[in-house]
């Protein structure tokens, strides 16, 4: 730890000398604290990160806009425009990658989750399923049950080690939550949890916001600070200990996502790809989600809040969105290429900024909860490394299978616990008449085969199948073919057992 004296010079050397402005009132715990935060903070580099902050809030960088252009369909490959065979073929291959030990996923969850405005992290969230699943216990059923189909398949147990990139804010929790859960059955060795580096946020005039007397307001340096993050934590060297040469990465909130996606790995993997990334086709101009797009011809994803809305507006010549690649955060990478962003590209990252409200202390020493923006926050955001690679491919799928976010409370009209829940909810009743099952509602009616509606939209019948059974749909015909389902119906092992019997 560094002395008093030594932070005192370098935050003044940084311009930043009102950092310890009320050093005179704090007790000696407090001071002990606050010490060890500044020295853990580069304050070599402070100077320029602050400098960098103000000048980037000031002029925000030019418009990508004029600089863009689609990526051309044909160079996407899709779920809904291949073949049964083809499909099957990159799920063989998936499943043969993962029997082998070489797949890996990491989950992005070092986010604050402030549009949904709760405390602890994202992926402890219960959208008030039947079985009260969080997104977290979602996550590791799919792993147990993929590692399954996987070893049936080819005959060997592979075992896919589930890294969780953290963040100061959600480390502790969720190390508390999964040994509370027992790491959900997986092997406590196999779940890696590490975390990523926090940066100071800056007022408008390049000066570090404190928080309180003794800290300063830190924020996660976005999720592109995973790069940083496999270094400091030595997960590249875990993952080569281990095997894995293939990564998913993906984003903590999508209740529908497809842990190890065989497919998509499958697709990644016969195409020779060192990245990849999941699209779907964006609801609408205004969705937030970023587009898979070509600037300067380099494809790259262009975040929503990046994006002019009279560019996110244009359509083609039969009324579909010009940019309609919407990136869904499951990203494919293999080691190799991570390998190379580490130590080549991960400084050349582009950083983002944010403008938000950061809650400080004034100079007369009050806490004030701004109401408008007082801070910037620097980013760097997971998808800036696809320019750097040698074949990126990007991979369309059906959004009602694959893609229902959690990003804000219930009320809002997208994106709430409401409308994860009946997305997955939807889908488990396809999957069950799919299957050969016919479902009664709860007011006794049979629900007809043939409804089909919109994620999000409420479902015909609240039948919820747990991934241990089924990770996508899969064998669920020997189980329900020509059973009527009283709804609310939860297909868990035990009843698929008594199912079996039958
Ligand atoms: C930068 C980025 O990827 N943006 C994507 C993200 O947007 P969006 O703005 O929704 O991104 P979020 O803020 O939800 O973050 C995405 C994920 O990154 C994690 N996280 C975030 C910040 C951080 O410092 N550390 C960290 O790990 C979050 O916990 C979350 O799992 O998801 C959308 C789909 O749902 C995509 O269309 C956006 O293109």
């Amino acid at each position: 730890m560094l002395s008093n004296k030594e932070v005192q010079q370098r935050l003044e050397a940084a311009g930043q000398a009102h950092v310890l402005q009320f050093w005179s009132e704090l007790n000696e715990e407090e001071r002990t604290s606050f010490l060890q935060d500044l020295s853990q903070l580069d304050l070599k580099g402070l100077k320029d990160h602050c400098e960098g902050a103000r000048r980037a809030a000031e002029s925000p960088s030019d418009s990508l806009d004029q600089f863009i252009e689609p990526v051309p369909a044909g160079s996407i490959g899709s779920v809904r425009k291949s073949d049964k065979e083809r499909l099957t073929e990159w799920e063989n291959e998936g499943l043969l990658q993962i029997s082998q030990n070489r797949v890996g996923v990491l989950l992005l969850a070092g986010g604050q989750g402030t549009r949904l405005g709760v405390q602890y992290p994202k992926g402890m969230y219960d959208v008030g399923l039947p079985s009260r699943k969080t997104l977290y216990e979602i996550q590791a059923e799919r792993i147990h049950k993929v590692q399954q189909l996987a070893e049936r398949r080819h005959g060997s147990r592979g075992t896919v080690p589930w890294y969780i990139m953290t963040s100061e804010f959600t480390l502790a929790p969720t190390e508390t939550f999964f040994k509370e859960n027992h790491y959900f059955g997986l092997k406590p060795s196999d779940v890696v949890m590490f975390e990523q580096r926090m940066i100071p946020a800056v007022s408008f005039d390049g000066k570090i916001i404190l928080q309180a007397k003794g800290k300063i307001a830190m924020a996660p340096d976005g999720n592109g600070g995973l790069y940083q993050a496999l270094v400091d934590n030595g997960v590249l060297e875990d993952m080569e200990k281990r095997g894995v040469e293939y990564l998913h990465v993906y984003c903590v909130d999508n209740i529908l996502v497809k842990m190890a996606d065989p497919v998509f790995i499958g697709f990644c993997v016969s195409r020779g790809a060192d990245c990849g990334a999941k699209v779907v086709e964006k609801a609408c101009p205004a969705e937030p989600v970023g587009v898979v797009c070509k600037v300067k011809g380099v494809t790259q994803v262009v975040e929503y809040s990046e994006i002019k809305p009279e560019t996110a507006e244009l359509r083609g010549p039969g009324g579909e969105l010009v940019y309609s690649a919407g990136n869904i955060c499951n990203h494919f990478f293999t080691r190799a290429f991570l390998q190379d962003v580490a130590e080549k590209f991960k400084e050349q990252l582009k950083q983002h900024v944010a403008l938000k409200k950061v809650p400080f202390v004034d100079s007369c020493g009050n806490q004030v909860k701004p109401t408008k923006p007082n801070g910037i926050k620097m980013e760097k955001f997971v998808f800036d490394v696809f320019p750097f690679s040698r074949n990126f491919v990007a991979f369309e799928v059906v959004r009602e299978d694959e893609f229902s976010p959690l990003k804000n409370a219930d009320g809002a009209p997208t994106d709430s616990p409401t409308t994860a829940r009946n997305s997955l909810l939807n889908q488990h009743c396809r999957w069950a008449v799919a299957a050969g099952a016919t479902l009664i509602d709860e007011q006794g009616n049979t629900v007809p085969p043939s409804t089909r509606v919109s994620v999000g939209d409420v479902p015909p019948a609240r039948c919820e199948i747990s991934p241990l059974v089924s990770y996508f749909g899969e064998g669920l015909d020997k189980l329900l073919k020509g059973q009527i389902l009283q709804t609310p119906f939860i297909l868990d092992e035990k009843k698929a057992k008594e199912l079996q019997a039958q």
